[in-house]
């Protein structure tokens, strides 16, 4: 589906999507500190749609992801730190000729992850990052531009809320469900190319979601999980589906 070479770390710097700070504070009179990140909240959208009785989601190369993997896949020289930027360098270089030869070049690719390690089925999301909209209608384009389903803000049912990260972030992510029909989809989605959004849509059979929610092998967000389940406690009566959950 992808690749993924010429991978290269880089301290980042300036950021539009995070800013790390210190605070320090006093708690009962302990003083102390923590290290956090500013981000964006968010959005997440559960699509279902009722015309073949699927979950739509999406599926997407994860750098973040990806890199936790690649960190594992990387030899540990004695007195360097395993991960840093110069073995970053070096896989990277897979590309340029290498006079060592073919040998050197096959041991720098195998240290890479498949692509397929940075690959996450994640509900339809996006970024609160137009402060004119509303969450809503922030959802709304959110399923329009990755999904391809014109559905009007009134449709969209508010799941709850909750923070995405306790521990950096605490950013607070807001869950809404959307039912679309075939009629609804004006095209495939896929996300925004000016932004360099390279999203495939899925769809997950509503009899298959809760295999689905609980195979480790497939990799996915907790909002997946979570959304899946509710979806069984509170719409499975509406469609008459029994589950063994
Ligand atoms: N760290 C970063 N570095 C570089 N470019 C970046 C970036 N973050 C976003 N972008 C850019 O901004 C675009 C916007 O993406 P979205 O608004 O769809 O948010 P995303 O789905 O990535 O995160 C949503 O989905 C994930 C997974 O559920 C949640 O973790 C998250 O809170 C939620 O907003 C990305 O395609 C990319 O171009
Ligand atoms: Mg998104």
């Amino acid at each position: 589906m992808e690749q993924i070479n010429n991978i290269e770390v880089v301290p980042c710097t300036s950021s539009n999507y995070m800013k790390p700070f210190r605070v320090h504070y006093s708690q009962n009179g302990t003083r102390k500190s923590w290290d956090f990140m500013r981000t964006h909240d968010s959005v997440s959208i559960l699509i279902f749609n009722t015309s073949s009785h699927c979950f739509i989601l999406v599926k997407q190369f994860r750098p973040a992801v990806y890199m936790c993997e690649w960190e594992k896949h990387q030899p540990a020289p004695a007195g360097e730190e395993a991960g840093g930027a110069g073995d970053a360098a070096d896989a990277a270089g897979e590309e340029k000729a290498s006079g060592a030869g073919d040998v050197a070049d096959a041991e720098k690719r195998s240290r890479l992850p498949p692509p397929s390690a940075g690959v996450t089925y994640e509900l339809c999301a996006g970024l609160v990052d137009k402060p004119a909209l509303s969450l809503e209608e922030i959802a709304r384009q959110e399923v329009l531009e990755e999904c391809g389903y014109d559905v009007p803000v009134a449709k969209l049912r508010r799941i709850t809320s909750y923070r995405s990260g306790v521990g950096v972030t605490g950013a607070r992510q807001t869950m809404f469900y959307v039912e679309v029909s075939d009629e609804d989809c004006v095209g495939e989605g896929g996300g925004e190319p000016q932004e360099g959004e390279l999203i495939e849509v899925v769809k997950v059979p509503l009899l298959e979601a809760m295999n689905f929610a609980y195979d480790e092998n497939i990799p996915k967000t907790m909002g997946v999980i979570f959304s899946f389940l509710w979806f069984h406690s509170n719409m499975a009566p509406k469609y008459k589906i029994s589950t063994n959950v």
